[in-house]
């Protein structure tokens, strides 16, 4: 069943696998791989031609999958995301326009932060569960721990830099709800439709427990 808060998506899967797909063909048995490795959310980035159509057919043809699209940074995004089936929407920073857009939709979002008055002003509209990024150029897990601090309302979604190594030092910390990455979809392995590494990829990273 589709997510109706950040909550229920949080609570979907431990790690929200990141696909960057240049072939709408490949995104059908690449999410199946992630839904059989026990990974059942899957955010697409809008950073490709291929990714609406993408979004559209997983939506469409795995319906174990929870598809969601990445990358929104415009309104026009947001909208064309929900129109296309995405069932959330995940953006790298926000602006009070694009969390007006991404609201209208009335997915379940994770908008990005970086810092503590980003955090703040999305606090300010009742947003509790947002995503972190850059995560690791950001300051990693010393600067999410530091938050935790003097905003233990909120949950992060780190991303960008997390690896199959360190996801399970994020997800110990009390305010990960969930962690994202690309590293279950090898650039090599989708070329190479090499779908059982992506299965045992993600069946490595399902395993992981949020203690947030
Ligand atoms: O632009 C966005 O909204 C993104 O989705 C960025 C991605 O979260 C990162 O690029 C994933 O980072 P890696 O796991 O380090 O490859």
């Amino acid at each position: 069943m589709n997510p109706r808060s950040s909550d229920d998506l949080f609570a979907l899967a431990p790690v929200i696998p990141v696909v960057v797909l240049s072939e709408a063909q490949t995104a059908v048995p690449l999410a199946r791989a992630l839904v059989a490795g026990g990974l059942p959310a899957v955010e697409v980035t809008l950073r490709t031609e291929a990714a609406l159509e993408a979004v559209a057919r997983i939506a469409a043809e795995v319906p174990e999958a929870v598809v969601g699209a990445g990358t929104v940074t415009s309104a026009e995004q947001a909208d064309a995301a929900a129109e296309a089936g995405a069932a959330f929407l995940v953006s790298p920073g926000c602006t009070p326009g694009l969390y007006e857009a991404m609201s209208r939709t009335g997915l379940p979002a994770l908008p990005g932060v970086a810092t503590a008055s980003e955090a703040l002003a999305l606090l300010e509209l009742g947003v509790t569960a947002m995503k972190f990024f850059p995560a690791e150029a950001a300051g990693g897990r010393p600067y999410l721990k530091s938050l935790s601090g003097p905003l233990p309302q909120v949950r992060f979604c780190p991303t960008g830099g997390v690896t199959a190594e360190s996801a399970a030092d994020y997800l110990a910390l009390p305010n990960v709800g969930c962690v994202g990455g690309t590293w279950l979809t090898p650039a090599d392995a989708v070329s190479a439709g090499d779908w059982d590494r992506v299965e045992s990829l993600a069946r490595a990273a399902a395993a992981l427990r949020p203690a947030g």
